[in-house]
């Protein structure tokens, strides 16, 4: 083991260096090296300003760097990859083929071992790496983080044209390459992947020959990256479809359905769209509605096909589904969304929607469980979306869809990012990203409180700093028989910090 902690070079997608020297390497020493590979506010605010948006160079420095830890994208087809894009569903459609996959492994036989990666984590980083369905350790985590960040140092000029000499990929760029050198090393011979931001010029579109690629629900978000419609949205997803390679989606708004078809024409891809599996019927898909039923239907095709691939003698059943596909669809777990925690005095419903239609699906959840339940106490919100202006935009269909129902929330709290009153930030949390003078003034919630007192004058809205805080103001919103039902929404950060304080531990 090596005594010290590097620090990062510069490079042309590393401006700042913040990480602390240590003499040892530990996983808090890799989370802050990583840490320091973000992006700072002021560079993103500067390429916005500029209008630079991703473009091929991107998956070209990918194929650099992958080439400095030693792999050639040929090795990434022992990873069997099944490969998902799209605006929402995307991690709880790699959710249900991991846990349908993991119910294979169990078995023995094949896959041996499977690997998932996910983004953005929830709770702590390595919970983006997974194999047979738990985040790595600690410890493993470290191990190959830092055997990453030193076959970058030491092959720094390979393939210099397409990555700067000795530059280091930017924060989900690592954990991207990071994953590959995990799964190889580790044996895994299924893995499951989604994309970051888009498809086409995302760092995990350096594979080549998915297995499958599965396309979820499309919609609106990362407009400045991917476009501000959804055809030109589509464009970036249908990126990964790859020849060779079957693809397949859901039922799509006929612009995005357009694209996909088109490129898929384009690339000679058979792109089979899907309607909810019948087959389902028969199983409990949680939560019983239909958004999640279109990921399910989206993960029985492609764990099927990665079956096959694997396993010759696999041959999909068209009327019914095998066990391992029924307990992998009913037992998934994937936290923060719509999970329901109860507390003496408030039932949490907590969701990490965060886009214009998933609040929308986020809302109608709560009040249907709501509605479920006798009498009721106060209805809650707490809401974040830390550095979007548009997000004040996601305000209006979570508090009329609510409303609709003839009663809306009576209090409405908005809170930043920050977990705790007196620490601050959980390491896995920090964020350069931001702008902390935004978060300092509050200046974003204050928009959406002024937004929120327009769309409903009778509600009580609150700002308050810090997540926890937020979360005792709810609990003393309690009073009589009835529970507070409180929705935490707008955010995975928000809503991974306040499962962490709800839990009064690392929840993972
Ligand atoms: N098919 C869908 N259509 C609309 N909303 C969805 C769909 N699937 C999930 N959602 C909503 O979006 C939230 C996030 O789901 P999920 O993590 O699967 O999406 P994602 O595509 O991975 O999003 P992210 O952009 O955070 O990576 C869920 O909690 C749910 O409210
Ligand atoms: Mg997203
Ligand atoms: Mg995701």
């Amino acid at each position: 083991m090596a005594t010290t902690t590097p620090s990062p070079t510069r490079s042309a997608t590393t401006r700042t260096t913040r990480t602390t020297r240590t003499t040892t390497r530990t996983y808090n020493d890799a989370i802050d090296a990583l840490n320091s590979l973000q992006t700072p506010y002021a560079a993103i605010e500067a390429r916005r300003r500029a209008g630079i948006r991703p473009d091929a160079t991107s998956v070209r420095e990918m194929r650099a760097y992958l080439a400095r830890i030693g792999y050639t994208p040929r090795d990434l087809d022992r990873l069997n990859i099944v490969h998902v894009a799209g605006t929402k569903g995307k991690g709880s459609t790699c959710a249900f083929v991991d846990s349908v996959l993991s119910r294979y492994q169990r078995r023995g036989g094949s896959p041996r071992r499977v690997g998932l990666f996910t983004s953005p984590h929830l709770i702590a980083v390595r919970e983006r790496i997974r194999i047979n369905s738990a985040p790595i350790s600690e410890e493993l985590f470290a191990k190959y983080f830092f055997d990453v960040w030193d076959r970058l140092e030491a092959n720094a000029d390979v393939a210099a044209d397409d990555a700067a000499p000795g530059s280091k990929p930017i924060y989900a760029r690592y954990l991207t390459l990071m994953s590959f050198h995990v799964f190889l090393s580790e044996g895994v011979d299924a893995a499951v992947y989604e994309t970051g931001i888009g498809g086409e010029y995302d760092a995990t579109n350096v594979v080549e020959h998915p297995v499958a690629s599965g396309i979820s629900t499309l919609g609106i978000d990362h407009v400045f990256v991917l476009g501000d419609t959804v055809d030109k949205i589509a464009w970036h997803k249908a990126g990964i479809m790859k020849p060779g390679s079957p693809a397949f989606t859901v039922e799509q708004v006929p612009r995005a359905a357009e694209v996909l078809k088109a490129r898929a024409a384009e690339k000679g891809v058979g792109l089979r769209v899907l309607d909810i599996d019948p087959r389902l019927a028969a199983v409990k898909i949680r939560p019983d509605a239909t958004f999640q039923k279109k990921n399910a239907t989206l993960a029985v095709a492609l764990a099927e096909t990665a079956l096959r691939r694997l396993d010759p003698s696999f041959s999909p059943d068209p009327d019914a589904l095998p066990r391992e596909f029924v307990d992998g669809l009913e037992q998934v777990v994937w936290r923060g969304r719509c999970e329901v925690k109860v507390e003496d005095h408030v039932i949490w419903h907590v969701d990490g929607a965060h886009t214009v239609d998933s609040l929308k699906m986020a809302a109608r959840w709560f009040v249907g469980e709501c509605a479920g339940r006798a009498g009721g106490g106060p209805r809650v919100l707490i809401f974040n979306q830390q550095g979007r202006a548009e997000a004040v935009d996601f305000l209006d269909g979570l508090c009329n869809t609510v409303k609709d129902t003839g009663r809306g929330f009576e209090h409405v709290i908005f809170c930043t990012n920050v977990t705790y009153a007196a620490t601050g930030y959980k390491r896995d949390f920090v964020n350069h990203q931001h702008n902390p003078a935004d978060i300092e003034k509050m200046t974003q919630q204050r928009v959406f409180a002024d937004r929120w007192k327009k769309l409903d004058p009778s509600a009580n809205v609150m700002l308050i700093p810090t997540i926890e805080e937020a979360i005792n103001a709810a609990r003393g919103l309690a009073s009589g028989e009835h529970k507070v039902q409180a929705l935490i929404t707008g955010s995975l950060h928000l809503v991974g910090g306040a499962l962490g304080i709800l839990e009064s531990a690392d929840a993972l």
